[in-house]
């Protein structure tokens, strides 16, 4: 399959008062046409902003550098004016509350149809009628009758889906979904993450599922990413990392997921806390949690190297990975 965005050397730093904090390091991946790529990773570990940066929807005291590919263009530094040609239409982002997508002032049907009308030149009447068809796509009953309402009419399992279809009318090269469940109820959530399948697979959308839950993972990504500290620390095909984990903390965030965790017998928080990317340990960002540390991983940084071909990770540590280890 061909890549659809290609990302590297990402660097997102937001400037404080006094000084700076980078949230986003030295971030590379890439992303196959119809792939889903899982963005996993605690509170704070930069996997929002690497994603808002190439949307170029970054906080104000916020700067990305680097390149993001989506084709041979380059998102990365590109002008407000001149990203609206791509966003929305080639790449398209969604969140956790509909409502961050949705205006609460404009029915459903006229701020979906509005995509269309400015991004594909579709007279008002046709734009309808795609909007209609879209909202009964994503499995919005009575789909006439919800696109005349106000988002608030609906309830948010059905304001998600219509986040879904508005992201997807211009059938998007790529979507990128943060935290798109976290909000609903388990069933709702397993609903969503079906269509999200389906979905991509029809229009051969690459989905970015950015996620803090493991569970969310399973069955749905192809690849996975693991993020800490602003830094890529493992990534590979899904299946491989859940099973076979080569990263401390890979391991831990398998522990800490409840039916992730069922083979493991218990389930077991990794100990600590996240770090302050202010002030960010020396060497691995990781080891004052990582129950494998030499001395080593206290003054060094490990590179994000290939391991067996299928993956690549960022750890000193080459022994094998034994959970009792950690509990
Ligand atoms: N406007 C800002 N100014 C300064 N620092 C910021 C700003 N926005 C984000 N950050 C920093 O970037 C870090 C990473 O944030 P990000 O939203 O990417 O985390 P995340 O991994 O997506 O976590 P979460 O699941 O909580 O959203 C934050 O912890 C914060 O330190």
């Amino acid at each position: 399959m061909a890549n659809v965005l290609v990302v590297d050397n990402l660097d997102v730093t937001f400037a404080l008062h006094q000084s700076e904090v980078k949230a986003v390091s030295d971030l590379d991946f890439t992303l196959a046409e119809g792939e889903t790529l899982a963005v996993v990773g605690e509170s704070g570990s930069g996997k929002s902003q690497a994603f808002l940066s190439i949307m170029g929807l970054l906080a104000r005291n916020g700067k990305a550098s680097g390149r993001a590919m989506l084709g041979d263009v380059n998102l990365i530094g590109m002008a407000p004016d001149k990203l609206d040609n791509y966003r929305g239409k080639d790449i398209a982002m969604i969140f956790q509350d509909p409502m961050t997508s949705l205006n609460p002032t404009l029915r459903v049907k006229t701020q979906l149809a509005e995509v269309l009308v400015r991004h594909q030149g579709f007279t008002a009447e046709k734009a309808h009628r795609a909007v209609i068809e879209m909202l009964e796509r994503v499995g919005i009953p009575e789909p006439v009758k919800r696109a005349n309402a106000y988002p608030h009419e609906l309830s948010g399992g059905m304001r998600q889906r219509v986040m879904i279809a508005m992201a997807l009318l211009c059938k998007p090269r790529v979507l990128i979904a943060d935290e798109p469940t976290t909000a609903l109820d388990v069933t709702v959530q397993a609903q969503m993450l079906d269509l999200f399948k389906n979905l991509t697979n029809d229009f051969g959308t690459a989905l970015v599922l950015i996620t803090h839950d493991l569970g969310v993972v399973a069955g749905v990504a192809d690849r996975m990413m693991v993020m800490y500290g602003g830094r890529c620390i493992e990534k590979g095909p899904t299946d491989t990392l859940f099973y076979d984990p080569r990263h401390p903390y890979t391991l831990g965030l398998l522990h800490s997921t409840p039916h992730v965790a069922k083979r493991a017998k218990r389930l077991d928080p990794i100990q600590g806390l996240p770090p302050s990317l202010e002030h960010l340990p020396r060497g691995c960002a990781f080891h004052p949690r990582c129950a494998f540390r030499f001395e080593r991983c206290f003054e060094e940084r490990p590179p994000l190297l290939p391991v067996e071909d299928v993956r690549e990770k960022a750890c000193w540590y080459q022994g094998e990975l034994k959970y009792e280890a950690v509990a």
